[in-house]
Parts: structure tokens; sequence; C-alpha cells
């Protein structure tokens, strides 16, 4: 899909007012007068020898018709959507200002929505010669800032997202298709009689056409525009109307998607860096019509009664701010080439028989047999992919090609001779002799096995286990691991040391003068006093002891490398971080090297518990040997 951005648009804003209704009030002065097709006054509450004047794009007087305010501000819209573009319009004004009137109308005296239908479906019409079109509507109610589908009531508080292309959509509204007017209203009649609200007033409904059309000849261009047209819920003083209890919920849940939308409006005016439109779903419904990718246009209606002077006030001095909005429309294009499908599908339902189907006919000729080739002929060469595209004749071009190239494979693949599976030949007699060795290695490792256990529980308490790897080459390096119950543990690994080096503790048989791994005998035993030096293996039971000699020279080392080490040196020990590492490493810089391990308790914020942590992670016990 290609976005191509046209010039910037401003809001429209027109003035329409409502003709008197009530006939007792005909012969008294109206609040508001019409100076000429686009300004109007009313008298300044404040001073009532003064009037207030105000101008807008249009203002249509109390005698305007229905088809005046649609052919000079609608319809010039409608061009936009059939263009590939966004387009709303939506009627703003107090209750009882002639909104409805405005949009929906009544029987012989139609409003924007079904005369925007009638034009669209006779562009559609005029053009299909040229164009394909393909027209959809969908109409939903917001009410106490929830979303109710009205062509499908049972679709419920609907939720709003945004697209990848950050198109505001509700995904699972019911969309129908119309190519004719009475099939629009066929659909539109029973579902603007779905209500969910109390008091009809107290609701925005909003109705969107989408509009895609699709070029029948080279460059086969796909536009696709969306046309929405909104009803606003009407706005009501509380205080003047007396609501109570339900009614007042109402009107305060009206009156905070509306205020959303004035601080909306306002920060556009203002370019604020954040336009509250998530704060109410009018304002998130309306994004695209506010400072966004649709070309808008905003009917004001006013009622001329002085009883609605206030109302009338406030809803011209949001009209007048509204008209500095200005919206980024573009156009969505891409190209569709529908012909290649069909064409495709022409070819294929040629039946065109394939070279192997053609040398089984030839081979083959009972009627049993031709039967079965047209089967083959059927299967092999119609395209099995076309009812799929069949089915979506919207895809874009670039997955009707992948689809092709694919089907064009499969269709090769399947022509191809079908090679005869071959059994695997006979073991041959120095296989035979490999698995007869296998079978023997196998039996004298289970011997090995048996042995090794039997071993084990002959041993004692103080049973000693070796490793001829663990341990030789120091120093430690740090490898972080998770243990099986998800705790984080610090597990020794040696430089130099790979894994294949290392040799399971099962499999060692020989005595290492070098390192050993003793079990604790509780309490009273010597090695368990000596237990809080050594390393506790396995978080239980067995500690390791490393030879003097071997002991003396890993201290050595450690202890040069927190003499002399980096920061990241010394965080490649273990219970070292980043924060001891610098303590330590400052500590040096300010008062020389440490005489010993133990020395690292002068360290301001490492604890005796630290160090001695430090000591018997780092293997820097002294050893005793048994
Ligand atoms: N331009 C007009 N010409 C003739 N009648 C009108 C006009 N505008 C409004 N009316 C009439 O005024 C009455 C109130 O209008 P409407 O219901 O459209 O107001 P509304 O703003 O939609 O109110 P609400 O917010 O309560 O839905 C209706 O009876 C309608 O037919």
């Amino acid at each position: 899909m290609m976005k191509k951005a046209v010039n910037h648009s401003r809001v429209q804003v027109v003035v329409r007012l409502r003709p008197v209704l009530d006939e007792a009030e005909i012969d008294v002065e109206p609040c508001v007068r019409e100076l000429d097709g686009n300004s109007l006054e009313i008298f300044n509450w404040r001073n009532n020898k003064e009037t207030l004047k105000y101008r807008f794009d249009a203002f249509y007087g109390k005698s305007s018709s229905q088809e005046e305010v649609f052919e000079s501000s609608v319809a010039s819209l409608l061009v936009h959507t059939l263009n590939g573009q966004n387009a709303s319009v939506f009627a703003y004004g107090a209750t009882g200002t002639g909104k409805t009137h405005t949009m929906l109308g009544r029987p012989g005296d139609i409003g924007v929505i079904p005369r925007s239908v009638q034009k669209i479906l006779s562009v559609a019409k005029s053009e299909s010669a040229t164009w394909k079109y393909s027209i959809q509507f969908s109409y939903l109610e917001i009410y106490q800032e929830r979303v109710y589908d009205l062509l499908v009531p049972k679709n419920h508080d609907l939720q709003i997202r945004e697209d990848r292309d950050r198109n505001i959509i509700i995904p699972s509204l019911a969309v129908k298709e119309i190519t004719s007017y009475e099939q629009f209203q066929k659909y539109f009649i029973p579902a603007s009689h779905n209500r969910y609200q109390l008091c009809i007033s107290h609701y925005t409904k909003m109705f969107t056409l989408l509009v895609t059309k699709v070029q029948q000849a080279e460059p086969f261009r796909k536009l696709t525009g969306k046309l929405l047209l909104i009803d606003l819920a009407g706005s009501e003083d509380n205080k003047r109307t007396g609501n109570q209890g339900i009614r007042l919920k109402e009107s305060g849940a009206i009156n905070v998607s509306l205020f959303v939308l004035g601080q909306v409006v306002d920060a556009l005016n203002q370019g604020l860096p954040r336009i509250p439109y998530r704060d109410s779903k009018l304002t998130r419904l309306l994004q695209d019509s506010l400072g966004g990718t649709a070309h808008a246009c905003m009917v004001t209606n006013i009622a001329p009664e002085e009883r609605n002077y206030m109302d009338t006030y406030t809803t011209l001095n949001f009209a007048a701010k509204s008209r500095q909005i200005v919206n980024k429309p573009f156009t969505r294009e891409s190209t569709e080439k529908p012909s290649r499908v069909t064409l495709k599908r022409k070819a294929s339902d040629e039946h065109r028989p394939s070279a192997p189907a053609k040398k089984m006919a030839s081979q083959e000729s009972t009627p049993i047999v031709n039967a079965r080739v047209n089967v083959l002929k059927q299967q092999v060469l119609q395209p099995f992919l076309s009812p799929i595209l069949r089915k979506h004749d919207h895809f874009a071009e670039s997955v009707v090609s992948r689809l092709e190239n694919l089907e064009r494979n499969i269709l090769n693949h399947m022509k191809q001779p079908v090679q005869p599976v071959v059994p695997p030949p006979p073991p041959q007699e120095n296989q035979q002799d490999i698995l007869k060795q296998l079978k023997k290695c196998r039996e004298q490792l289970k011997e090995v096995q048996q042995q090794n256990q039997r071993l084990t529980k002959e041993k004692t308490e103080e049973e000693v286990l070796t490793s001829d790897c663990l341990f030789q080459r120091v120093p430690l390096i740090k490898k972080k691991s998770r243990s099986k119950l998800g705790t984080r543990c610090d597990e020794p690994s040696y430089s130099g040391c790979s894994q294949k080096d290392r040799k399971p503790l099962s499999a060692v048989n020989g005595v290492s003068t070098d390192v050993q791994f003793v079990k604790i005998i509780p309490e009273c035993n010597s090695v368990s006093k000596e237990s809080n030096d050594a390393l506790d293996v396995s978080g239980t039971n067995w500690t390791v002891k490393l030879n003097p000699e071997l002991q003396e020279k890993h201290n050595a080392e450690i202890l040069n490398v927190i003499n002399s080490g980096t920061v990241k040196q010394l965080k490649s020990l273990q219970s070292i971080g980043e924060k001891r590492a610098k303590l330590i490493y400052d500590w040096r810089q300010l008062n020389g090297q440490f005489r010993s391990i133990e020395e690292l308790q002068r360290v301001n914020g490492l604890t005796r518990k630290t160090v001695e942590s430090i000591v018997k992670n780092n293997l820097l016990s002294k050893v005793v040997f048994q």
C-alpha cells in the first residue's frame, strides 16, 4: 500500500441555524442574526448594547435546505473519499439544535448520511466500466463510553484499536457490503432504531462508509477511502435542565467526552506534543478527523431561541477555535491486477493434459482408465490455489504473485516422474561385525557400571571421589547459571579447561593428589569443623580440599588479582560484583596493596561476612589434608 501525501487541509466549520419550532415563539426575536453566507451575530451577554460577530466557512440560515447543506459543504468531501482519502463530517451542537436532522433527516427530507450513500453509489455506477467498486458500511453508537454495534445489536462494548498504518479500527464491528440504495435502506433503517440509551439524545452515532475501487485496466490502481459521518451527542447544562439520576450520569458521560473533545481541539491549536485522543472513546474515534488524516467538516448546529443563548454562545466559541485545526490527509493507493488472476483461471479452465497424463491416456485406453486420466488431469493441472484467490479478489499484488509462484512450483513438482522407492540394501558383512562389536561394548559398559555401583555402596562416610581436571587451573572465572529451582547461583568454571577436557565424577577412577571431595561428618568429626573453609560442592554433604602447595599458589594468584587487577578483572572473582570491585579498587588506590586476603575487611563496605564468602567461594581456605 502506497501513501501519497496531499496538501494540508484545514477543518471546515459551517454553522446551521435551526428554525423556531414552537409556533408560539415565531414572533419572538431570535438571539441569532444572519449577516451573510458566512457570518452571523449574537448579542453580547456581558453588554446587551453590543453584538458578537462570528465568521465561518459557511452559515446556513433557518430556511436552508438539506440539499443546500449537502451540496455546498459535504459533496466536495466525497470526492476525496472516492480518490482514496479519508473524510469526515460531524454534527456538533447542543441538544435539540438539529444534528440528527442534518445527518439523518427524515423520509422525504433525507440528510447527509443517506445523501452521501446515494451519491457514492451513483458515482460507482457511472464509473463501473472503468472501476470496480466495493462499498461497505458500519454503524455504531457510543453510549456512556461504550461502543455498541448498531448492525449487530448483540455486539456490546467493542474495543477500539490502531492498526499498523495508525488507522483507528474496531476489529469486531460488523460490516455490510452494499450495491444499491435499497440494500442500504434494508440494513440501515432497522439499525437506526437499535438504541441502547434511555434518552435518545445522549449518544453519539457514527456511520462509516468504506469505498474501495480498482481500476479495470492498466495500471490497475486500487484506491481505498473512508467516509465518517458522525452525529455527536448533545451537550446539556444540568443546572438548566435539572437532570437527575441516570440522566445526570448520562449527561455527565457525554460531557466528559465533549470536554475531552474540547481539550483535543485546544491541544491541537496550541501545537502541544500530546493530544489527549485516548482520554475518551469519542476523541479516539475522531482522531482521524481532528489533526489526523481526514478532510473534515464540522457542521455546528445552533438554535435561535433566547433560552438556548448560553448553549449557542459556547457552541459558536468551540466552533470558532475548531477552525484552526489542520489535518494531513493522504491517498491510500496500491495496484491490484485482477485480470492476472482471471486470466490464470481461464487458462486453468482449459485443462490441457500434461505429459504424464497424455502418456497414461495413450498406454491405457479402457473407459475406467480414461476416467482416471481425467481425474488426474483435473487434480494435476487445475491450479488448486485458485479457489483461494477466487474468494479473495482483493489480494495485494505481491501476495498474488507469490501464490502464483508457489502454485507453479508445486505443479512442476507434480509433473516430474515419480521415483520408485528403493528399499535399503541388506547389511554387509563388515556392518554386521560392527553391530556385534557394539553389542559387546554395551555389555562391557553395563558391567563396569554395575561394578561402580557396588563400590559406591561399600564406601564409608569418608568416601573419596576425585577429578583429574577440576581446579587445576586458576584463577576462577565466574559463570552465572540458573539452578533447577529457578534461583540464580554462581557456578565456577575454569579458564583453559574445556568442557570436553573435564571428566564426569562418576567416570573418575584414579585418585588425584591435588584435590579431594570429602563428605562432611556432622559435629564431632574433625573434617566437619573445617567445613566452613571449604567449598560445599553439592550444597548438602560434600566438600572440597586442595593440596597445601596448590592452595598456597592459588591464594597468591588471587591476592595478585586483588592487588593489581582492574575493576573488570576483580569482577571475574567469585562473590565480587561491580560494586565490590570498585570498592576494592578505590581502597587500593588510596592505601596501597593488601598484605593478605583477610585485609579486605578494611575496605569500607565489605563486612567480615562478605570477606568470608569471598574467601570461601574463591577456594582461599587453608587446606587440611587428611
Ligand atoms: N433545519 C431544520 N428544519 C426543520 N426542522 C428541524 C431542523 N433542524 C432540526 N429540526 C427539528 O428540530 C427537532 C430537533 O432536532 P434534532 O433531533 O435533529 O436535534 P438534535 O440536535 O439531534 O438533538 P439531540 O442531541 O437531542 O439528538 C426535530 O424535530 C427536527 O425535526
